[in-house]
């Protein structure tokens, strides 16, 4: 069914209403006229846009509790009303629309999670029923993507970057500054150690899942690991690795399979229980469902208490208000498993011009990347 002319006009004089902070013609319009809080207007601004820009905290909850206001909905230029809101210094409305995002996002987190199970054998009727699956994007199908062709190239600077079928960047050179600090912070209470004392045999174990460029990885040699596995997937990775002679570095050794077979190998015992220092996480066309499964694994896989773990945080990374939702979201999902975080900054201003020929650009406004770093709380 079309929607209606008079409803559509009803929404837009919601969103005038609001801009003009006239909480009462707001409260007419959406408790007794029913007009939507989710309609956009020509420059892709809801209600809930319009309330977060005059700073009103009561007409946004209002808008969301008794409206059918939608926090995460973006404006033409992929902003939330929460970077609205930031960026006109509304700091009250932002933080009001930031605990309503990690509201809804714990939440959903929990209902995916207890739906997980159903969805499995959902999937399973319809291999049997012999029904075509959808075409599926090799940016946000796990399994289309390992099976996708990439290519390892340069960027117009020089960088290296490599891209999948689609175009989409899956590594790209200039989050080489973000590999140097996660390895180099991993490895601290190592380096701490071994420091002054002569000869060490202090054993370091490491753990990266996806290799990518093998940036980190590169740095992580920089430490001397004892025993430095690595755990990818995709043939191409692999080939590549092997191309550039990483397979016969000192401690390496690749798991050549993904994260979740790893750890099945694990628990049938294919494969040696080995603790870790430091383990990293950044794999790619995986969702945050998938990073929360591997956080529950952590805390039998870190060694000591002075062990520590880190991933790529480009979650949410589209929007300011998104990025702080899910920095928020992981670090209670990770306090759940009884992990404490820091998070450090990395200034990666300069980097974000280099994304020519590259689809999905990312990151924009969002300002410093926000390092994780995770360990067992005692
Ligand atoms: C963004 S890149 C990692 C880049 C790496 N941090 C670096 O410094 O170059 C993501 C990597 O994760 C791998 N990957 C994708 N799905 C995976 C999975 N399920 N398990 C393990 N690795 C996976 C991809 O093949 C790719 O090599």
């Amino acid at each position: 069914m079309d929607y209606s002319a008079e409803a559509l006009g009803y929404a837009l004089q919601l969103i005038e209403a609001a801009a003009e902070d006239d909480f009462e013609k707001v409260k007419v319009l959406v408790g007794e006229i029913k007009a939507d809080a989710w309609v956009q207007d020509a420059q892709g601004w809801t209600a809930l846009h319009a309330a977060a820009s005059v700073g009103n905290v009561a007409m946004c909850k209002y808008l969301l509790r008794s409206g059918n206001a939608v926090w995460q909905i973006v404006d033409n230029l992929g902003c939330t009303a929460g970077d609205i809101a930031f960026s006109l210094n509304e700091a009250a409305v932002y933080d009001f629309l930031l605990g309503e995002g990690v509201r809804a996002e714990m939440l959903r987190a929990a209902m995916e999670a207890a739906a997980a199970s159903e969805e499995e054998e959902e999937e399973e009727e319809i291999d049997e029923d012999g029904d075509v699956k959808p075409k599926l994007s090799t940016a946000s199908d796990n399994a289309t993507f390992l099976a996708s062709k990439l290519k390892f190239t340069k960027d117009s600077s020089g960088q290296e970057i490599a891209v999948d079928e689609e175009g989409n960047g899956v590594m790209m050179g200039w989050e080489r500054e973000i590999m140097r600090v996660s390895a180099e912070r991993l490895c601290e209470p190592f380096t701490a150690r071994r420091k002054g004392v002569k000869d060490s045999e202090e054993e370091l174990n490491v753990v990266n899942v996806g290799f990518g460029l093998g940036i980190i990885d590169s740095y992580l040699q920089e430490f001397s690991p004892t025993q430095h596995l690595i755990i990818e997937p995709h043939p191409d990775v692999l080939a590549h690795a092997r191309s550039i002679g990483f397979f016969d570095k000192p401690g390496v050794r690749f798991y050549e399979g993904t994260w979740r077979q790893y750890l099945k190998d694990l628990e049938d015992e294919k494969e040696e229980y080995v603790g870790f220092d430091a383990i990293y996480f950044d794999t790619y066309s995986e969702h945050y469902s998938d990073l929360h499964a591997f956080f529950d694994v952590l805390p039998n896989l870190l060694r000591s208490p002075e062990s520590r773990f880190s991933f790529f945080h480009g979650l949410g990374a589209t929007s300011r208000l998104l990025y702080d939702v899910y920095t928020s979201v992981s670090e209670l999902h990770l306090k759940d498993i009884g992990l404490t975080t820091e998070w450090g900054d990395v200034d990666i201003g300069n980097a974000v011009g280099t994304w020519e020929g590259v689809d999905r650009k990312y990151w924009g406004e969002v300002g410093p990347y926000r390092l994780p770093l995770c360990k067992l709380e005692f």
